[in-house]
């Protein structure tokens, strides 16, 4: 049972690793994901200068998942430049989250990253909710498409996209219709954290987290058919692209789902900062399992063969 698979030529042993935010802000974070049973890994979202994030606590877990408003908490640009300047990437594919608080600042982190001369895979970041005073580029179609023109203009080197979730129709084509003007957008990660939720604890009647009133982004089980849905609108209309799926994934069953949406490899968050990274290798065997029963040899026996009514 081969549950390798391919992001643009990059071979990865299997389809799973972690979403960016989760065990990846840290140099010793990425190392234990690299030594792990994960397939890839991806480094917490950057900005041009280092960040404290939000004020704590800013992570709660839920009874189906989770919600953050850790407000891009990173070590600056040039921290993740410096892994990914010495990283061996005959391992694991490295992938670069990059979330400027503005398009100057993504074009000139996006700039030093591939003048890098490494085979790392750029994500840009189009959907943090969290940070105070910055409205996300994703739900912004003129403003996405501008920036996207800009970076595509700027970038020799391929790369994808992280973005929130969309629930109307005529946004995924209006998103798609974004994408696929750009032939080097090779990726589309969906879907970040359903942005400014609200988790109420009954006894104390209270938010669990202290930005923003208690809103954050929810993740977990929470998000699941969202998720499925963004996977398969988006494998659906552009097919030119790789899909990488995100959310709500906790056992092999959901990363099966969400290859059979269409899904070329999937990220882990919530469960993978409940669980550590012990979960990869569980992933990777309930998903053999899965495939084991149901006669698969390999990812493409069913990829994106979700059977509609
Ligand atoms: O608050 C965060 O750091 C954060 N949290 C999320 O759930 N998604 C993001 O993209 C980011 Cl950048």
């Amino acid at each position: 049972t081969d549950i390798s698979t391919h992001i643009l030529d990059q071979r990865m042993r299997s389809p799973v690793y972690n979403a960016s935010g989760v065990m990846c802000r840290e140099t010793t974070e990425l190392e234990a994901v690299r030594h792990s049973d994960a397939g890839a890994l991806v480094s917490k979202s950057c900005t041009l200068e280092a960040r404290d994030g939000n004020p704590e606590p800013r992570y709660a877990a839920t009874p189906f998942g989770s919600i953050n408003s850790m407000g891009l908490p990173n070590h600056g640009y040039r921290y993740y430049l410096d892994y990914a300047a010495h990283y061996d990437y005959t391992d694991k594919p490295l992938f670069i989250s990059i979330s400027g608080l503005s398009l100057a600042d993504n074009l000139h982190m996006l700039d030093a990253f591939q003048r890098l001369k490494r085979p790392l895979l750029p994500e840009v970041n189009l959907s943090c909710p969290n940070v105070p005073g910055k409205p996300q580029l994703g739900y912004s179609f003129d403003d996405m498409a501008t920036a996207l023109t800009a970076i595509h203009a700027a970038m020799d080197i391929p790369f994808g996209v992280k973005l929130p979730p969309y629930f109307d129709i005529s946004h995924f084509e209006m998103a798609a219709e974004i994408f696929n003007r750009f032939e080097r957008l090779k990726f589309l990660t969906c879907i970040n954290s359903i942005g400014n939720g609200l988790v109420v604890d009954t006894d104390s009647e209270t938010v669990l987290i202290k930005p923003k009133n208690g809103l954050g982004g929810i993740g977990g089980d929470y998000v699941l058919p969202t998720a499925l849905a963004n996977v398969n609108t988006f494998y659906r209309l552009c097919p030119d692209k790789q899909i990488i799926g995100c959310g709500g994934i906790g056992a092999g069953e959901q990363v099966f789902q969400h290859i059979l949406c269409g899904a070329s490899a999937v990220q882990v968050g919530t469960r993978l900062w409940e669980e550590g990274a012990g979960l990869f290798t569980r992933l990777n065997q309930e998903l053999v399992a899965i495939m084991q029963r149901k006669g698969y040899q390999c990812l493409a026996d069913f990829r994106g063969k979700l059977c509609t009514l």
